[in-house]
């Protein structure tokens, strides 16, 4: 009853963000009545708690600000981090979202306002990867923001000055790794989410040996896409290596997502990882990423300067790569134009197109652009929800291909089987497990993605092909294994249902 009453009290509101302001009061006010609520109406309030809506409430974070919601380390804190953690009244901690706002979704930087991302991602590990509540820590730190309207706004709620860099900004992120490590033991997962590239890759590389560590936008988002391609492919034909990938964007997803296909691609084939690289080709905003660029190039992107001609444009690119796959993670809304999706619609008979981009104003195109362009031939996914659409009298129901798909299952996974580090083959079972949830009934819709709706089901099996790697690869310290690991999956999840007093 009280699930009916609260989700009218929710549709009441016409606006989205008044929707995320009842539901974060839920939250609050009856932790286990807004989890059922979540579970029980997925497809409807996921793009209220998450993305597009938790973009615009990180933007106005400052002036909805009602309760803390999570952690906040700043500058300030240096030297006594552990004290801090050990404010938090929960001591049992599974998974920590971190983010230090520097680049929320496609928004950029929006300081300490990003605390909804980590908060927002959070409820996704329990409503839909069923990791308890508690076990849950939202982080964000304040070394500051380089965003002068947030500098200039009385209402902004984190530290007023410029990002802290280099040593300094080193030095607090090594003292909080290393609390958290002392405060919680080495096996819980620290989710790195919407840091900035170059701190994105740096910290991925220098923890990923010492800590449990996992870096959402490189390699979740890397994991669903992946699982995408590998089920479009069954409507396309072919092979990985029969495809040629293009990638407006080049930054932690861009390199992250070819990096993984690059790999699948290897390991099916036997090829070596720089033979099969040459079939994968990223345009930054300089143009695509060639040989003679190879210098000034960050080292995220020098693997993929391959020869060839200087080529300025996206759609010039198209036109020479000839690419059977275009994927959006450029952050830049509206650059998948008319003009490129048809060139790709003149290029393939059944174009893949994957606008990745959040929130929707960042989107590449928009669902209806990509089928209406394509004259309704492109197998179409976006990282923001689209309504289906009709064209020419047919439905299409465009997939979405975000990575709230991957983490919920993929940290489940860790978590049970006590996982102490996270290897790419992890991210490789967990795509795996997330294509084989695509059914017959799904792809007759056009659809790459499995739905929402039975997200559980599907976490509990991604979580169970994970650990199962994770005991093949000797990484999972929980002992004896599992023989059921699916069905010890589901009994680890949390269910939202009040407890019965006497
Ligand atoms: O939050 C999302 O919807 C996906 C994501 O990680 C991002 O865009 O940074
Ligand atoms: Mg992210």
């Amino acid at each position: 009853m009280q699930v009916k009453k609260m989700i009218q009290h929710v549709r009441q509101y016409q606006v989205p963000l008044q929707k995320y302001m009842a539901m974060m009061d839920l939250q609050e006010r009856n932790e286990r009545l807004f989890y059922k609520l979540l579970i029980d109406h997925v497809e409807e309030l996921l793009p209220v708690v998450y993305t597009p809506t938790v973009g615009e409430a990180c933007q106005k974070y400052g002036s909805i600000f009602m309760r803390p919601q999570g952690l906040y380390i700043s500058l300030k804190e240096k030297g006594k981090i552990r004290e801090v953690l050990r404010n938090w009244p929960e001591k049992n901690i599974q998974v920590i979202v971190v983010t230090d706002g520097e680049r929320i979704l496609g928004l950029g930087d929006l300081g300490c306002q990003g605390m909804g991302i980590p908060v927002g991602k959070l409820s996704l590990y329990t409503a839909l990867g069923g990791v308890r509540p508690s076990a849950c820590l939202p982080i964000t730190i304040d070394v500051g923001t380089n965003n002068e309207k947030l500098l200039n706004d009385e209402l902004y709620i984190g530290l007023k000055q410029r990002r802290a860099t280099g040593q300094e900004y080193a030095e607090l992120m090594h003292e909080f790794m290393t609390a958290v490590k002392q405060t919680y033991g080495e096996k819980v997962l620290i989710q790195f989410e919407d840091f900035a590239n170059h701190n994105a890759f740096d910290l991925l590389e220098k923890y990923r040996s010492t800590h449990l560590v996992f870096n959402d936008d490189i390699q979740g988002t890397a994991s669903v896409v992946l699982a995408g391609l590998v089920a479009a492919l069954k409507l396309v034909g072919g092979n990985l290596a029969d495809h040629r990938f293009l990638f407006l964007g080049a930054g932690e997803a861009g390199t992250g997502i070819a990096e993984l296909i690059a790999l699948e691609t290897s390991k099916q084939t036997n090829a070596p990882l720089e033979e099969v690289r040459k079939n994968i080709w990223l345009v930054d905003s300089k143009g695509l990423i060639v040989s003679s660029r190879k210098d000034s190039l960050q080292h995220f992107k020098k693997p993929w300067a391959h020869e060839h001609e200087p080529v300025k444009n996206l759609l010039d690119a198209i036109n020479q790569i000839k690419p059977t796959v275009l994927i959006g993670t450029s952050g830049q809304g509206r650059t998948f134009t008319k003009e490129v999706i048809e060139a790709m619609a003149a290029i393939n008979k059944r174009p893949i197109i994957l606008s990745l981009s959040n929130p929707t104003s960042q989107s590449e195109c928009t669902a209806e652009e990509a089928y209406k362009w394509s004259q309704g031939r492109a197998i179409f996914a976006s990282g923001s929800p689209f309504p289906p659409v009709e064209y020419e009298g047919k439905v299409f129901v465009p997939g979405q291909a975000n990575n709230a798909y991957i983490f919920p299952g993929f940290g489940l996974g860790l978590i049970m089987s006590g996982t102490i580090r996270v290897h790419d083959d992890l991210l490789l079972a967990a795509s795996e497990a997330l294509a084989a949830q695509v059914t017959q009934e799904n792809f007759d819709k056009g659809l790459i993605f499995p739905p929402f709706t039975n997200i559980r089901k599907i976490s509990a099996h991604i979580a169970a092909n994970v650990a199962a790697k994770a005991y093949e690869l000797g990484l999972a310290t929980r002992l004896p294994q599992p023989k059921d690991l699916v069905k010890f999956a589901e009994s680890c999840m949390y269910t939202p249902a009040y407890r019965t007093y006497r």
